[in-house]
């Protein structure tokens, strides 16, 4: 089921067209997300779905409401994690939660959700004496405290270490795992690649493409490698039958295949058929940036 539906959204700044023409559906429990580079248009654009900014054309549709003109609905139903959240450096956090909580008729209980960010023993210290990745999880709790279906997480790991990193995206899959639809906003391709169920990329205001994270790769049918040494004699020809092989090249003992789709599963198949052991095997597989590259002519960072 359908929970947002974005159509043709545009966003012009007094001086700068934003969002050009964005349309995309998130279904009820997914990770979506949306990658693009700095100034691509994506703060604005889920800025448009909360209901935060006017879109100048377009529409926008959460859980059936209209972001603009059902407000009060909308946010019993739909949680923003703010890029930079913006508490007043003394409030502690119990009081920043407490106060959100006091903004919904039915909150959760905050004392757990703050459990489930790791910040229980933070309760009273302020927010100015968090650490970034603490002050990101508090602001990840603060969209969770109306037990939104939707929550909106726009650049969460932004400036964290790949610790705090890596246990951000393992606070969203939990997020994820309770039933709540996440809207992932980034600039990271791991982090796309890792979370995200699908993914629009956005580029200059628009939407260049919509898929998986492996369907975005197959599309543009990047080449990947495999390269390994084989236990015993192999024919080229019999990894040159493979539809997924485009070339087989030798370097003294390493073979070095290059082709497209499931290329190491087909590979290594075939192997395995042969009673060939792939000794130092190295798979490179195509990435995100590889596929934003070629369907954009440019990187993502
Ligand atoms: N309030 C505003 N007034 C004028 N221009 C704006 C405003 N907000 C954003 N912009 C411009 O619109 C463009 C898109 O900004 P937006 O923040 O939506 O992009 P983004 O993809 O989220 O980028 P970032 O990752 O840097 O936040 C940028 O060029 C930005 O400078």
């Amino acid at each position: 089921m359908k929970v947002i539906e974005v159509r043709n959204l545009r966003k012009q700044y007094p001086n700068h067209l934003a969002v050009d023409d964005v349309s995309f559906e998130v279904a009820e429990g997914e990770i979506f997300g949306i990658l693009g580079p700095n100034g691509a248009g994506k703060t604005t654009t889920v800025e448009c779905v909360a209901g935060m900014r006017a879109p100048d054309g377009g529409t926008v549709r959460v859980a059936g409401l209209d972001p603009r003109r059902d407000r009060d609905e909308l946010r019993q139903v739909l949680g923003m994690q703010l890029q930079s959240a913006a508490l007043p450096e003394k409030i502690k956090v119990w009081e920043a939660l407490d106060l959100y909580a006091s903004f919904y008729a039915d909150p959760a209980d905050w004392t757990h959700l703050l459990d489930q960010v790791g910040l229980g023993h933070k309760r009273d210290a302020t927010f100015k004496s968090l650490s970034g990745g603490q002050k990101q999880r508090l602001s990840v709790a603060l969209a969770l405290v109306g037990r939104p279906r939707v929550a909106v997480l726009d650049e969460l790991t932004t400036g964290l270490d790949p610790q705090a990193r890596r246990d951000t995206w393992e606070l969203v899959e939990q997020i994820r795992d309770t039933g709540v639809t996440v809207v992932l906003v980034t600039h990271f391709m791991e982090e796309a690649e890792r979370l995200c169920d699908r993914l629009a990329f956005i580029d200059a205001g628009k939407v260049v493409a919509t898929d998986t994270p492996a369907g975005l790769i197959a599309q543009v049918g990047a080449e990947q490698h495999v390269r390994f040494r084989p236990s015993g004699p192999l024919d080229d020809a019999v990894l040159l039958a493979l539809p997924e092989v485009h070339a087989v090249v030798r370097h003294g003992g390493q073979v070095s295949v290059s082709g497209t789709g499931n290329l190491a599963h087909a590979v290594t198949l075939t192997l395995a058929q042969h009673e060939i052991i792939p000794g130092d095997l190295r798979i490179e597989q195509a990435t995100l940036d590889d596929a934003f590259l070629a369907l954009t002519g440019r990187k993502l960072s």
